[in-house]
């Protein structure tokens, strides 16, 4: 057990690397951070001194709703300071070193936390564990980093927060009045005959068809059960009477207008389209995409998927809380309050528009023709919530703490006026960081449905994931041998060894719709550019501003590339699994080859993938 005297010499950067889920220490940071100086423990140290004024409950806040007080309760702070920085948001780097305080005391001294449970790696099979060898894992960074940068990224260009981005308002929104908006629409409603997912076919189908079905989602009954609503929710996106102010989100059946019009506007040129053309207020845009009039509380969508008591939490991120209810999983993001959460701004109503509408384009490729897979997680519904955590979360939130170690804020401190954005998504099963490999070929059939899940969503919208950390590639087992993949028409199947993948969380995502470019614009936050050197996820961001060049509104494919390169890495150095050393070899020589590919559609054709595509479905698992 640590001191808090050991803890608190830690540096940053180690505290940081500090491994979470199941209490590994990320060999990466620890070796490279090693050595930080005494100024960065200096600067620590004036963090936690701010921390300890930190009080979100202060009375003499505007919107202070008093708190219960539980003096057995220990309410974390983050060490990190005001702002928690931005890498440390991802799960393979958060591991947020926290300190202890009891809620009821008026004076709050730092504690560190105890362990909840001993650090334990997850491992399938003790034969194949190999004690970690510091030789082994230099001799192969020089071997495998000989080509690559050799500078670190420069300084960021733009000093900025992430909350300036927000408060310029230039989030964007497709028009949905559009040619494209019908077309997408008309695919959310007929999944059967639908024109070809390419942007030129899109033109080619008659716009009467498309009408037809614009018509049809722009009049559709909304006493749903949230299966039925899952299906059409896209639609409520446009659902939106001709009246009303929200601009870009107004439904208006329009003519397109001449064909060359209509080319402009579908071009892949970046053309974000702005939703502060008039007085247009997110949060009221988010709930018109809800389709809802007032937020509703947790308890009441959480009734209509089950029993609130059969709730259990399932994960955490920095911004989210995912909890499993009824056959779904919630992810619960607060936003627009006024106080930090979990050490960060709390999001704004127009950020989470951005997400949502890149969740829903996603979607589409469950049902699209020419480009079509089902690797990215289904949004099934969406909700703006508002009120504090009922019982039966809280209790939820408190049995994974018990078991896990949260290091989220505890959810009792959420006021009665704290409003939520909910995702209703599929069930992925667990992460690539907590999942058990048993062998090498669950390890390729993993890299084969990343790769090949980008190239589709590449080819279809210009995507780019540009977040694909292990705790963002969810796992789970089943029986289907192959899972399908439609690229530019082609139908290929992907072997899957009883593995099937889902990736998650499209925040820093960039999509091309045809009709808006939506993108976060990373340069904003330049902290994300800051974690440890050596670790491989922090060094993938600043691979990804090199690509960029720190514009990232721009189509780069690359950066797909570079996570799929980031993926081999874990899976050669962070995961246990039964691998023989010409496995290794193939994966090293793989992470090479990809430095020649500028995409996954590219990457896809390297000879590591060709025995992983077959032609035709497979019925049996092997
Ligand atoms: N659909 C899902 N199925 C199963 N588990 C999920 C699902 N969505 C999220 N989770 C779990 O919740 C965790 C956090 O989700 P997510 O990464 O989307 O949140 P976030 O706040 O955006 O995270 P980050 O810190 O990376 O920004 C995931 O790592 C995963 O363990």
């Amino acid at each position: 057990m640590k001191t808090n005297q050991q803890s608190l010499s830690l540096s940053r950067s180690q505290m940081n690397s500090r491994r979470r889920n199941n209490g590994v220490t990320d060999f990466w940071s620890e070796v490279t951070t090693s050595h930080k100086n005494d100024e960065e423990q200096q600067q620590q140290r004036s963090q936690i001194a701010v921390i300890y004024r930190r009080r979100r409950d202060d009375p003499t806040r505007d919107n202070y709703v008093p708190q219960i007080v539980r003096p057995e309760r220990e309410i974390r702070v983050s060490l990190l300071g005001f702002k928690r920085i931005s890498w440390n948001r991802s799960l393979s780097t958060r591991g947020r070193t926290s300190i202890s305080v009891s809620s009821g005391a008026n004076c709050r001294q730092p504690k560190q936390r105890e362990p909840k449970r001993k650090p334990k790696q997850a491992l399938p099979n003790r034969k194949f564990v190999q004690p970690p060898n510091y030789e082994k894992e230099r001799a192969y960074f020089e071997e495998v980093d000989s080509f690559e940068l050799l500078e670190e990224s420069p300084s960021p260009k733009h000093f900025g927060t992430w909350a300036m981005g927000v408060e310029n308002d230039q989030f964007v929104l497709p028009h949905v009045s559009t040619r494209l908006g019908k077309w997408l629409v008309s695919k959310q409603l007929n999944y059967s005959c639908e024109p070809s997912s390419s942007l030129s076919s899109i033109l080619e189908t008659p716009v009467t068809a498309m009408d037809c079905d614009f018509d049809k989602a722009l009049f559709a009954v909304t006493d749903k059960t949230p299966e039925q609503v899952s299906r059409k929710t896209f639609s409520s996106l446009l659902s939106v009477p001709e009246s009303s102010n929200l601009g870009d989100v107004t439904v208006g059946v329009e003519c397109c207008g001449d064909i060359a019009d209509a080319i402009k506007r579908l071009s892949l040129s970046p053309q974000p389209v702005s939703l502060d053309g008039g007085n247009r207020d997110p949060f009221a845009a988010l709930l018109k995409v809800c389709k809802q009039s007032t937020p509703t509380t947790l308890s009441e969508l959480f009734s209509q998927y089950c029993d609130p008591c059969s709730i259990v939490k399932v994960g955490e991120g920095t911004y989210g809380e995912a909890y499993k209810v009824g056959s779904t999983v919630c992810k619960i993001v607060p936003i627009d309050g006024d106080f930090r959460v979990n050490g960060e701004v709390q999001k704004k109503s127009g950020e989470l528009l951005e997400e949502v509408v890149l969740s829903w384009t996603l979607n589409l490729l469950r049902s699209n023709v020419d480009n079509a897979c089902t690797t990215f997680i289904e949004t099934i519904d969406l909700r703006l919530c508002e009120g504090s955590y009922d019982a039966a979360l809280i209790g939820a939130w408190e049995d994974w703490d018990v078991k896990h170690g949260s290091e989220n804020d505890h959810p009792i401190e959420f006021p009665n006026k704290q409003v939520y954005v909910v995702f209703v998504l599929a069930h992925g099963g667990k992460d690539l960081e907590s999942f058990v490999l048993l062998n090498f070929d669950e390890a390729r059939s993993i890299l084969i449905q990343v790769a090949a899940a980008l190239a589709v969503a590449e080819s279809a919208y210009e995507f780019e994931h540009r977040d694909l950390h292990w705790g963002n590639i969810l796992l789970c087992r089943k029986e289907d041998a192959t899972v399908m993949f439609t690229l530019e028409g082609k139908q290929m199947w992907a072997k899957t060894f009883g593995l099937s993948v889902s990736i998650i969380d499209f925040t820093l995502s960039r999509i091309n719709t045809g009709e808006a470019i939506h993108f976060l614009d990373l340069a904003s936050d330049p902290e994300l550019f800051e974690g440890p050197k050596g670790d491989r996820q922090s060094e993938t961001y600043r691979k990804m501003k090199e690509i960029t060049e720190d514009c990232w509104e721009e189509s780069f494919p690359k950066t797909n590339v570079l996570w799929l390169q980031y993926l081999v890495d874990v899976l050669l150095l962070k995961k246990s699994y039964k691998r023989t050393s010409k496995d290794d070899r193939d994966l090293r020589s793989l992470k090479k080859r990809l430095n020649n590919y500028d995409s996954a559609k590219e990457a896809l054709s390297d000879p590591f993938f060709c025995d992983l595509l077959v032609e035709h479905a497979c019925e049996e698992v092997g």
